[in-house]
């Protein structure tokens, strides 16, 4: 089966709870391998929890996830097909850079060795430094290479910019996006930074409030949503393919941000472009009783 009609990341009604809270509820999702998705969301929507299921660090309390067509670490071939990069960049201290990568290549039987060591090159990290007294980005720089060196066929990385200057996120996020080009990768990573994601990103997930509120190709979902300005009104009289995601009004004008499943031929109505910024923020603006109404309205788009 080809590489572009496989599904990476897959949940069906996936859940989980700490106690009584929900951190990630009736998550569908079907993620088409080759994609650099980003997964975007205010703090405690649920980013890291879906990532930690998606890599079997956590299990479902309800539903189920697949990754790359099996259950996350149920064996070492499982394991070996996905490569995790957790918050802060985590490596080990006291270990040289020289050292991950013979740890690396211990542990990952896919483990290619001249991919590592031409990075760490090329980056210019000294071997014979030890992580601990790495900068920030360069430790992001090096937990980037063990998981990219493990030649999974899914990368995961959870916000692994968030502690770099402008220069090193963009630098980073060039190197991800080279590697994604040289190898058959698909790549999930959760960002705080929408733009970064538009940059970055072809496929879309925003998580709001324990939910996925919609996930979608980047390119559709900037074809289908937009911003309609007119005279004051209902925006109930809508065609039922346009749904509203917020509305605003004055006195004499009203302005949606809407989503429509076909052409938007009222007059009365000026149609104006969204970047994915702003359609992120309108599905964060929208009211949490509008998350519990409209559960279904996660839209997954293909
Ligand atoms: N181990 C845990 N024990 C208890 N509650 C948890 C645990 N992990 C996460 N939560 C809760 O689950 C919710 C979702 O957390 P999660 O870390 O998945 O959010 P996030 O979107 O990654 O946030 P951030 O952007 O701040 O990293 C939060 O309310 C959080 O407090």
């Amino acid at each position: 089966m080809s590489a572009t009609t496989r599904d990476v990341l897959r949940a069906r009604g996936l859940g989980r709870s700490f106690g009584r809270r929900w951190a990630l509820r009736d998550c569908d999702l079907d993620v088409p391998a080759g994609r650099v998705v980003g997964l975007v969301g205010p703090n405690g929507a649920g980013k890291s929890t879906l990532l930690n299921l998606a890599t079997g660090m956590l299990t479902p309390t309800e539903g189920t996830v697949e990754v790359c067509g099996g259950r996350p670490a149920e064996n070492p071939g499982q394991l070996a097909k996905v490569g995790y990069v957790a918050q802060d960049t985590p490596v080990y201290s006291g270990l040289s850079v020289a050292d991950h990568l013979r740890l690396g290549a211990r542990l990952n039987p896919g483990w290619d060795d001249a991919l590592a060591r031409e990075r760490i090159r090329r980056l210019g990290l000294d071997p014979g430094q030890r992580a601990g007294r790495l900068s920030g980005g360069q430790r992001a720089q090096l937990a980037l290479t063990l998981g990219i060196a493990k030649r999974p066929e899914l990368l995961v990385l959870d916000e692994p910019v968030a502690a770099l200057d402008p220069l090193a996120r963009r630098e980073f996020l060039q190197d991800l996006m080279e590697a994604v080009a040289e190898q058959e990768l698909s790549v999930v990573l959760s960002s705080h930074l929408v733009s970064d994601v538009e940059r970055t990103c072809d496929h879309v997930i925003v998580l709001v409030d324990s939910r996925v509120r919609v996930a979608g190709d980047l390119d559709d979902l900037v074809a289908r949503h937009h911003r309609l300005t007119g005279p004051r009104r209902d925006p109930a009289g809508l065609p039922p393919h346009v749904r509203v995601i917020t509305e605003s009004h004055t006195e004499r004008q009203t302005t949606l941000v809407v989503r429509a499943d076909g052409p938007l031929h009222d007059p009365a109505w000026t149609v104006g472009p969204l970047g994915l910024e702003d359609i992120v923020l309108a599905y964060l603006a929208r009211p949490a009783h509008a998350v519990r109404d409209t559960r279904p309205t996660l839209e997954v788009l293909r």
